[in-house]
């Protein structure tokens, strides 16, 4: 009787538990156009991005075509509504007071890195880019060009060969860019190749950021449980942590011996700022131990895994268009920039000849528009609003579709947006609208790292071409996409030859 009793009641409960949770993560799909959620998974299974059929610059563009430039997308049991429109995008990241970094991703994401500046609102957001902007500003960093070329120099010699197929690129473009970002921000090098345990490590951190993230439904203390006892991630943890620790305490001797020197590094910035008092009610207050320690992390993650992601895509359409690769290289002809018979002597590149080189730019940029590194940002409504007639409640999380919007053919006029064009910014879209680019968000969440971003994209493409690099395409190179943190090629496969001088 009594085990008849219990049958009934458990089944009882769970038909409860299910009927609430159907009426909890009740798809309302009046107000907005969507797919039917799954009961748990949300759009994450059906739209493909759970069983890696699909990443999420394919969805939002495949929704935006089914559904129009507004929609709804279930993250796990979270609603987001998306907007994709530029007119969208610019009321959101004009409107600070309504609009603030959503922490959707971050109740599991913060588990790896707590105090980074991504997971950070308010003041205590506001004490951290004090810290950390001045070092990431275009003045600071056009006086590291000599250590890109230098890092992009080791890139070629290591890991280009003439006459090979490349199929691991995306991991030598992820060594080049550790490298940048330890010499320029940390005054290390990382001399990270595509094997080194550092890197490793930041990959394993990685892949666990990507788990974390996309699982925003799991309950926190199951995440903490997981990473506790995952060997690897806590292996990747001991190194990452040790590398931070060593890299804080060098600088703190180093800033011992020489006193009252206006940091050059953003280490320097950043244990220059050291203050165990540090607290939100002054912004300038600086950061604590932890703090500093987990924007070490933050900046070697936020600094390589992106830039490496556009160089590799720089790869991949270069590859597809030989002609571009041609006119890169005659402009650096004509401005006596490309090497010489002489293997001994390279034109030195220089902040100000870099800039003269305009075809360059627009390939850098054209790359940054099209590439969908990261396909989209979020943010989360602090307060009731509407926008485009849509009523959103204070803590709605809602989608802004970057490639969407930076391939829109109403805001891009030079031939089709989602071919690779770089001649489209010496015509019509010279002067296209500031909002219809916005690879690096907008307003005042937007990237912090977007100048390094660009001039490290810049020279190091420069140099590829003034070495005479010639990138070709083959049969097995037929991109797609891979995303973990950010969306990179999925079959990259080029043949590398080097042009006689
Ligand atoms: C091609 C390279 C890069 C791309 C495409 C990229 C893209 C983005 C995007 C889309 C955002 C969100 C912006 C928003 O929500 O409005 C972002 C934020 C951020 N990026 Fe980048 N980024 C790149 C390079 C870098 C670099 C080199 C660094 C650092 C050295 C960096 C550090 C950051 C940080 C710290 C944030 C968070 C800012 C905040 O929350 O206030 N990024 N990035």
């Amino acid at each position: 009787m009594i085990s008849i009793i219990f049958v009934s009641l458990t089944i009882l409960v769970i038909v409860l538990a299910y009927i609430y949770l159907k009426q909890w993560y009740a798809p309302s799909l009046d107000d907005l156009p969507g797919v039917q959620p799954h009961i748990f998974f949300g759009n994450l299974l059906n739209s493909g991005i759970l069983k890696q059929e699909s990443t999420f610059n394919q969805v939002m563009i495949d929704y935006q075509r089914r559904f129009g430039d507004k929609f709804q997308y279930w993250f796990g049991s979270h609603r987001c509504l998306a907007f994709c429109r530029l007119e969208h995008a610019q009321a959101i990241f004009s409107d600070r007071h309504t609009f603030e970094q959503s922490p959707l991703f971050l109740p599991n994401f913060d588990l790896l890195c707590p105090n980074g500046i991504v997971m950070l609102t308010g003041a205590k957001w506001k004490r951290h880019v004090r810290v950390l902007l001045p070092m990431l500003k275009r003045a600071k960093i056009v006086g590291h060009l000599a250590m890109i070329t230098q890092c992009t120099d080791r890139f070629i010699d290591r890991y280009l060969h003439a006459g090979q197929i490349h199929r691991d690129l995306h991991a030598a473009c992820q060594s080049l860019t550790m490298n940048v970002i330890g010499l320029i921000g940390f005054d290390c090098d990382f001399d990270a190749n595509v094997d080194s345990p550092v890197k490793k490590a930041f990959l394993d951190f990685i892949f666990h950021g990507t788990l974390l993230m996309i699982t925003p439904w799991v309950p926190r203390w199951l995440g903490k449980i997981y990473l506790r006892y995952n060997r690897k991630y806590q292996r990747a943890y001991q190194l990452v942590h040790k590398l931070a620790e060593k890299l804080v305490k060098e600088e703190q001797n180093k800033q011992s011996e020489i006193e009252n020197e206006r940091p050059k590094t953003l280490i320097a910035s950043l244990v220059s700022s050291l203050n165990e008092e540090a607290n939100d009610e002054d912004i300038s207050s600086g950061l604590n131990h932890a703090e500093i320690f987990d924007e070490v992390l933050m900046m070697i993650l936020a600094g390589y895994d992106t830039t490496s992601t556009a160089l590799t895509w720089f790869i991949f359409f270069a590859s597809k268009n030989p002609r571009v690769q041609q006119r890169m290289k005659d402009e650096l002809r004509e401005h006596n920039l490309m090497m010489t018979d002489d293997p001994n002597y390279l034109p030195s590149l220089t902040p100000n000849n870099l800039a003269s080189l305009t075809y360059c730019e627009c390939v850098t940029k054209e790359v940054l528009r099209l590439a969908p590194t990261a396909s989209f940002t979020t943010r989360i409504a602090t307060r009731d609003t509407i926008l485009d007639d849509v009523k959103i409640n204070r803590g709605q999380t809602i989608f802004i579709g970057l490639h969407n919007i930076n391939t829109d053919a109403r805001y891009w006029h030079h031939a089709d947006p989602k071919e690779f064009i770089p001649e489209r910014f010496l015509a019509e879209d010279q002067s296209h609208h500031p909002l219809a680019m916005i690879t690096f968000g907008g307003g005042h969440r937007a990237c912090i790292g977007q100048e390094l971003a660009w001039f490290e994209l810049k020279a190091a493409i420069v140099r590829l071409m003034q070495r005479g690099i010639i990138f070709e395409d083959t049969p097995e190179n037929t991109g797609g996409y891979e995303e973990q943190v950010t969306c990179f090629p999925k079959a990259l496969a080029v043949l590398v030859r080097f042009e006689q001088s």
